[in-house]
């Protein structure tokens, strides 16, 4: 049996100042210890603008944090003005993109071919894409939520091989329950992950399915975690609002 190490992962959206970034990631290193990271994986992804911070603090500190970014443009190179590429994420040092987040979907119009180009970039610069997928309430409703992560995860890994595919991260984020507080059940979330597992069985290989990491996104705070991560096809968390407060973001961390 293939065991994967959980992640734990801070999404700090477009919050904190340059100061409060480099003085949330020397708490997060000042309290998690050997043992804390030798158990879980802990990433945060901070703004493009302190990514470069981040790796001195990680690199200066020999830190065991991994980072990454929350977006990345299609684009390799070339003429277009406010892109940031893969490959200069990956110089960063960088393991995680997030790409399809729900607000990039709702407020930047991001399709799944779009979202499908930003996976591809990022595998192609030997990154890990972190790949969104999520409903909305009225799909909820409509009892069609698994129907709809499955598309969103067929369009997304469309064109990739199993060789990278196995390195894919996808979380779970319901749109619902996104900074609403309203955290899905942990049987809502096992419901949704395991039928992610089961589809990378379907299109690749059980052992793609088994490597890979499937996350749970959306109000994820440390008293709510621990039945999340009980779950069989759960391997972590994308967290949003709790990743921005040391405090909380250890305590989901040591869940
Ligand atoms: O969108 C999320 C992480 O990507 C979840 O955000 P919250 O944890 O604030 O609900």
């Amino acid at each position: 049996m293939t065991t994967r190490k959980p992640l734990i992962a801070g999404n700090w959206k477009m919050n904190l100042n340059h100061l409060e970034a480099i003085a949330l990631v020397q708490k997060l290193a000042f309290t998690l210890n050997d043992k804390d990271l030798a158990r879980v994986d802990v990433a945060v992804l901070p703004p493009f603008t302190d990514i470069r911070s981040v790796q001195t603090l990680v690199d200066g500190d020999k830190l065991q944090f991994l980072y990454g970014a929350q977006d990345v443009s299609r684009h390799p190179k070339g003429a277009y003005t406010g892109e940031v590429s893969a490959a200069m994420l990956a110089r960063l040092g960088c393991s995680f993109v997030v790409v399809g987040h729900s607000e990039r979907r709702q407020y930047h119009n991001e399709d799944d071919a779009l979202v499908n180009a930003k996976v591809k970039a990022v595998f192609g610069a030997d990154m890990a894409p972190i790949l969104c997928v999520g409903e909305g309430l009225e799909v909820r409703k409509a009892g069609a939520h698994v129907e709809h992560c499955l598309k969103q995860l067929d369009a997304g890994l469309a064109g990739v091989p199993a060789e990278q595919a196995a390195r894919a991260v996808i979380a779970y984020e319901p749109v619902w329950a996104i900074g609403t507080g309203e955290v899905a059940t942990p049987e809502d979330a096992q419901e949704v992950c395991g039928a992610i597992r089961a589809r990378l069985a379907e299109l690749y290989t059980d052992e793609v399915a088994a490597k890979s990491r499937i996350l749970y996104g959306g109000s994820v705070k440390g008293d709510n975690i621990a039945g999340i991560m009980a779950q069989a096809d759960v391997d972590g968390a994308l967290v949003g609002g709790a990743s921005i407060d040391p405090a909380e973001f250890v305590k989901i961390c040591r869940y």
